[in-house]
């Protein structure tokens, strides 16, 4: 395993022949019902959403030329209950999935032919017959505080101190603001959703001092100078998959499967592998904050995963790491998940009715 990107120049001679073999393949089923081309990809269609499908087709058209000569991709933006319910939190809309039910459906169906998510806002569990065939590398998985106009970050000290005592803070995420309210029981909280451009526009009309979003996220769209302060996974415990793009196959679909297998990254595949398998053992609820960040050595062989359980109001806050051979990454956040899970109140993990 190896933290560097396959360069196209030295890709070895047997991911060539699966570029080759798969395209030879994709190609001679033109006729067939399982496979026409061009091969619809869905996507949300959010500008990160929109963004990140496309820098994944680029990457798929590097390692395969071929398919961009062919103009082998149409892009199908689809809505998800996500995307409709801005105005909730997404705890309070309930379930799993909200960013990719309707996606999911449309890959179970054949109406497209892969599907290109967020592997933060993907299920664990993934509907019968689809499976997760890819994962990209990792863009940064930390989060940042973007502060509204007039307050500064902190030269030193702890990088919350710029925010005044009693400020309100703009987070939709359970994870984020339990982390906060642990290390601030001041902090205020208020709603505040949208995609990211449309969350920066109301902080910046004021209704809130600031906002959290992934760094991820503001570096795709090339907003990366809006991060007032990048928080550390150790002062805040990032998502499960977050800053990682996964795409979704028909499990049944070989040849995608086999084409898509061959760029993803194993970095990305190892430590989502044990941010995911932690995420599936707790099962917490929607609103249950839970965060999973898992990173290699630079060996590549060794795996250190940290997990954390709290309570929204950040009364309860539990981290542990553990760390182990890469190759048992799914077994490490199983067993950390199941270690979090025994110590921690019960009533965390209950589904409560929205509030
Ligand atoms: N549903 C929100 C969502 N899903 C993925 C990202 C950021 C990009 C990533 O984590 O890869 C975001 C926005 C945010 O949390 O700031």
């Amino acid at each position: 395993m190896t933290a560097r990107d396959p360069q196209p120049f030295i890709l070895s001679t047997r991911l060539q022949q699966v570029a080759a073999g798969a395209v030879g393949r994709l190609a001679s089923h033109r006729a067939s019902p399982r496979h026409t081309l061009p091969l619809r990809v869905g996507t949300r269609g959010s500008p990160l959403a929109l963004v990140q499908t496309r820098a994944f087709l680029t990457r798929l058209t590097r390692f395969c030329p071929v398919l961009r000569d062919m103009g082998a991709f149409q892009e199908h933006q689809i809505n998800t209950t996500g995307d409709r319910e801005l105005g909730r939190r997404l705890a309070d809309i309930g379930g799993k999935g909200l960013f990719s039910k309707e996606i999911h459906e449309a890959l179970a169906e054949g109406r497209i032919d892969f599907a290109v998510h967020s592997l933060k806002d993907l299920e664990t569990t993934l509907p019968p017959g689809l499976v997760l065939a890819c994962t990209l590398r990792r863009e940064d998985a930390r989060d940042a505080l973007i502060l509204r106009p007039g307050l500064v970050p902190p030269r030193s000290g702890h990088p919350l101190d710029s925010l005044p005592e009693g400020a309100l803070v703009g987070c939709s995420s359970t994870r984020r603001q339990a982390q906060l309210s642990a290390m601030r029981p001041d902090l205020r909280f208020c709603l505040l959703r949208g995609n990211v451009q449309t969350r920066l526009d109301k902080l910046a009309s004021g209704v809130c001092d600031a906002t959290m979003l992934a760094l991820a996220g503001l570096r795709r769209l090339g907003m990366e100078d809006r991060a007032d302060i990048v928080l550390a996974p150790d002062i805040m415990v990032p998502a499960a998959g977050q800053g990682i793009v996964g795409v979704t196959v028909r499990e049944s679909d070989a040849e995608l499967r086999e084409l898509l297998s061959a760029i993803e990254d194993p970095v990305a595949r190892a430590v989502s592998t044990a941010e995911r398998a932690l995420l599936a053992e707790l099962d917490g609820s929607c609103r249950t904050p839970i965060g999973g960040h898992a990173q290699l050595d630079p060996s590549g062989q060794m795996l250190t995963l940290d997990g954390l359980v709290a309570r929204e109001d950040g009364s309860f806050l539990l981290r542990r790491r553990v760390s182990g051979p890469a190759r048992d990454a799914r077994r490490l956040g199983t067993e950390l998940g199941h270690s979090l899970r025994a110590d921690s109140p019960a009533d965390i993990f209950a589904d409560v009715e929205p509030v």
